[in-house]
């Protein structure tokens, strides 16, 4: 039998959880992401008539929230390889009073958008799944327009020692325990350990950011550096 790529793996591990992802996420984060993502929304600072790409959208968190910022006149799209994924999205769309949202299945790797388009290209916990970063970095530098913004906010890697190890312990022992309990899924939630202990920490993640092209590259760790947020902009040609 032929070895799995990584994005098989990552592929599969999420055509099966999409029916638990939404509760799952507020169990192993401990609700935490939802403060997380409204910090990274205000740091944002979008406005109404802006058009913004959700990259790995997955059941939309974030479309959701940027098609609120960008109003009626503005345009979202969110692009997820799931189609499991994309189908929650869909359906949490029927109640989303907003009509500028549309959900398309596309790969990160290879985004199906023309260059400088967008004012914003965000992707939530998404990057560690792609089986190449920076690539996936330079797809979205690619697509943004020259003076837009590149948003990361995903797991990352504690800075305290002691907390870093339990949460390391957490991560490996206890997550996928609550994945088998509540999701029915041991070796799924065994694949996010092994995604976020790989994930470059905030310094590097940095510099990826800069060699995909990024500019004025920012990051904002969250409850103890689990998570943390990055966000460059492209630069502007004089
Ligand atoms: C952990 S979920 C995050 C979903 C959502 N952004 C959020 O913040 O809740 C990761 C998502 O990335 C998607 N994904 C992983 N690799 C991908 C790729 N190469 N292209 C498109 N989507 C991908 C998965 O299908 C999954 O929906």
């Amino acid at each position: 039998m032929t070895k799995q790529t990584k994005e098989e793996k990552v592929h599969q591990v999420f055509e099966k959880i999409y029916n638990n992802y939404d509760f799952m996420n507020s169990i192993i984060s401990f609700q935490k992401h939802k403060k997380w993502r409204n910090d990274v929304m205000k740091r944002m600072q979008v406005q109404s008539g802006n058009k913004a790409l959700d990259v790995c959208c997955g059941t939309g968190d974030w479309s959701f929230s940027l098609s609120e910022a960008v109003g009626e006149n503005g345009e979202v799209i969110g692009l997820d390889f799931s189609q499991n994924m994309l189908s929650v999205a869909r359906e949490r769309q029927s109640n989303h009073p907003l009509n500028n949202l549309t959900f398309i299945h596309g790969n990160a790797m290879e985004l199906p958008f023309e260059d400088n388009y967008f004012d914003y290209v965000t992707i939530g916990f998404g990057l560690r799944n792609v089986p190449d970063y920076l690539q996936t970095l330079k797809e979205m530098h690619r697509v943004v327009k020259p003076g837009g913004m590149v948003v990361c906010l995903e797991t990352s890697q504690p800075t305290g020692i002691i907390f870093r190890k339990l949460y390391y312990f957490y991560f490996k022992n206890i997550m996928p325990l609550f994945g088998k309990l509540f999701a029915k899924s041991y070796q799924e939630y065994v694949w996010l350990h092994e995604s976020a202990k790989d994930f470059p920490g905030k310094d590097a993640l940095k510099r990826l950011f800069e060699d995909a092209g990024l500019v004025n590259v920012q990051y904002k760790s969250y409850t103890g550096g689990v998570a943390a947020m990055h966000l460059g902009e492209k630069q502007v040609k004089k």
